[in-house]
C-alpha cells in the first residue's frame, strides 16, 4: 500500500504556483538557517514553468541555495528538450538568479559517462536535500523512472550507498536520460508531487491504489519517502 500523501487542491494553476512557491521558499529558508545552505531539486517537462516564475521572485538568501534537477534528457543545454534550459529560463531569474545550479547533463560520449560525472557533483551537496519537487507522466513515470526502462526493478530497489545519479534507457522516454536515485529523492525533507489536470489526478489516484513497483514508479518513490509527501494539484490552465 502506498502511504497517502497530503493533497493540496487549487482552483487554478496560478493559485497553485503561489502556494507552492511560498511553501518551497519557506522550507529553503529554514534549511539555510539550520545548515547554512539549502538544496532544491526540481523536475522539467511542461508543468513547472509557472511555479518556477513565482518561486524566482521569492525573497530568500538564494546565494546560499543550490538548484539541481531530479532528471534530465541526455541533450545539450540549448536543446528545447533540456530540463536545464527550462530551469535557466524560468527559475534562475529575478531574485533566484543568485542561486547556484548543478545540472545532470555533460557532453560525454554517453549517458552512463555523464551520470558518473553528475554523481560527483551531486555528491558534493548537503544530504538530505531540503526540497524535491517531482512531476509525473501519464504512464506513472516520475523523475526518469520509466515503467519500460530495462532495469527499472533494480533502480527502484536500490537503497542508500549506491550512485546518486543513474543513466536510464527506456523506449518511451525518447533519448537516454539521467535521473537522481530513489534514495536521493525519497530522503528529501520536503517531497512534493506537482501535477495539473484531471487526467494526472486520476493517474495518481490509481497509482496510490496499486502496488508500488516497476509499473508504478511514482508509487515506489512515495512508498520510500522518509517524510510525509505532498501533492499539489490544479486543473489545467
Ligand atoms: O519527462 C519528463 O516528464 C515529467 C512530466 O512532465 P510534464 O510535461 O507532463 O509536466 C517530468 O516530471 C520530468 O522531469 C520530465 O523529464
Amino acid at each position: 500500500m502506498v502511504p497517502t500523501p497530503t493533497w493540496h487542491r487549487f482552483a487554478s494553476s496560478e493559485e497553485l504556483a503561489d502556494a507552492l512557491a511560498q511553501s518551497v521558499a519557506k522550507t529553503l529558508a529554514k534549511g539555510v538557517e539550520e545548515r547554512g545552505q539549502a538544496v532544491l531539486a526540481v523536475s522539467g517537462g511542461r508543468t513547472p514553468a509557472h511555479f518556477f516564475d513565482r518561486l524566482s521572485r521569492s525573497d530568500i538568501a538564494w546565494n546560499k541555495v543550490t538548484v539541481t534537477l531530479v532528471d534530465e534528457r541526455f541533450v545539450p543545454g540549448d536543446s528545447p528538450r533540456s530540463n536545464a534550459r527550462l530551469v535557466t529560463r524560468h527559475l534562475l531569474q529575478n531574485k533566484a538568479a543568485r542561486a547556484g545550479f548543478i545540472g545532470l547533463y555533460s557532453p560525454c560520449h554517453n549517458a552512463e559517462a555523464a551520470a558518473a560525472e553528475a554523481n560527483e557533483a551531486i555528491g558534493s551537496l548537503p544530504s538530505p536535500f531540503d526540497v524535491v519537487v517531482l512531476g509525473m507522466g501519464a504512464d506513472r513515470h516520475t523523475a526518469s523512472f520509466f515503467p519500460d526502462a530495462a532495469d527499472i526493478g533494480d533502480m527502484l530497489s536500490a537503497r542508500e550507498g549506491g550512485p546518486s545519479v543513474l543513466a536510464v534507457s527506456a523506449r518511451s522516454a525518447g533519448e537516454p536520460r539521467l535521473t537522481l536515485s530513489l534514495d536521493k529523492l525519497s530522503t528529501a525533507r520536503m517531497l512534493v508531487v506537482h501535477i495539473e489536470g484531471d487526467d494526472k489526478k486520476e493517474t495518481l489516484e490509481e497509482a496510490l491504489a496499486m502496488p508500488a513497483g516497476p509499473a508504478s514508479p511514482i508509487g515506489a518513490v512515495l512508498t520510500a519517502a522518509q517524510n510525509p509527501a505532498h501533492v499539489y494539484w490544479a486543473p489545467l490552465r
